[in-house]
């Protein structure tokens, strides 16, 4: 199975959200990284087909996304990060609904709701209004209406936004675990949401994919980057003059801090070993690609 993009861009009025993305992807979990603005909700609204890129198009296996129509829709399963639920429906109920819009038989729904139900915690609330639902539980909702047919190609817009850390811990468990054959999509901000699970990271700004890699090459190329050392919390207004701080924490000997430079800081410092956040700020942060 191949995903591609062909040189899509996206213009609203003078702005353009994106710039040619030219991106093949076979399955398996791709993590979407960028900062607010960078194009990726874009992206995934032409994938999605919920947008018309003003230029270019999407195939899969070859065929047109957008010509291929419910045959395309079949395979797509879409976590929205907008919370549009109806509130007068159970859990149970929409799902029924989800499914039947998926052209699945009650039967079939049924099987397959129990099953994303239960892996989602929700078995419980089913019967309930969602109204009276968490936010952690209408995204976790989502996240089943998603998974209903079982589809080939996901695309999760912040699976784990609102969700508090076991939740967010469960549900990147289930996506790494059901993933297998499937191409799957996730747009981020929390970068360990994809540490474990993302084969390939997709870093995205102001309409351009930047770099694309596993999450263990980003954080080689940041070797001999990345240092470490114990400042005096006098020395702390000062340390920015000497690279990116991306970490401040208060250890009982003085405060520790991480700093992002591409020279070794003149202060005894210690090189540390790169992370994902490093990486992100690496490429996003002020000052980036030092
Ligand atoms: N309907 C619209 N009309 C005008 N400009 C838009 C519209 N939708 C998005 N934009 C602009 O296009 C750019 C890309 O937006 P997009 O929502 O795709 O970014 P994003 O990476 O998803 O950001 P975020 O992380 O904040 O969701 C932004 O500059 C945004 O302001």
């Amino acid at each position: 199975m191949e995903l591609q993009f062909h040189d899509v861009a996206k213009r609203y009025g003078a702005k353009e959200a994106l710039r040619g993305i030219d991106l093949t992807l076979t399955p398996g979990v791709y993590g979407l990284l960028g900062p607010n603005g960078a194009g990726k909700s874009t992206l995934m609204n032409i994938l999605t087909g919920n947008l018309r890129p003003t230029r270019g198009h999407v195939t899969l296996d070859g065929q047109d996304t957008v010509s291929m129509g419910e045959a395309f829709r079949r395979r797509l399963g879409y976590c929205p990060q907008q919370q549009a639920l109806y509130p007068g429906f159970t859990g149970e109920q929409f799902l029924y609904y989800m499914a039947s819009l998926q052209g699945m038989s009650r039967e079939d729904a049924k099987g397959r709701m129990d099953w994303a139900l239960a892996r989602l915690d929700l078995t419980e609330a089913a019967g309930r209004p969602i109204r009276g639902w968490s936010g952690g539980m209408k995204q976790r909702l989502l996240l089943a209406q998603a998974l209903l047919h079982d589809p080939d190609i996901l695309v999760l817009d912040e699976p784990t936004a609102g969700l508090d850390p076991r939740q967010r811990v469960a549900v990147r468990n289930l996506i790494g675990e059901i993933a297998g054959e499937k191409i799957v999509l996730l747009c981020t901000h929390v970068v360990q949401d994809v540490e474990f699970i993302a084969r390939e990271l997709i870093l995205m700004n102001q309409g351009l994919i930047i770099r694309r890699g596993s999450p263990h090459a980003l954080e080689q190329e940041l070797e001999g980057r990345v240092w470490e050392l114990t400042a005096a919390e006098t020395q702390l207004p000062g340390m920015a003059q000497y690279g990116t701080v991306c970490g401040v924490s208060r250890q009982q000997e003085g405060i520790l801090v991480r700093l992002l430079s591409a020279a070794k800081p003149p202060l005894p410092c210690a090189p540390a070993r790169p992370d994902l956040e490093d990486v992100y700020l690496f490429h996003f942060g002020e000052g980036a690609a030092l």
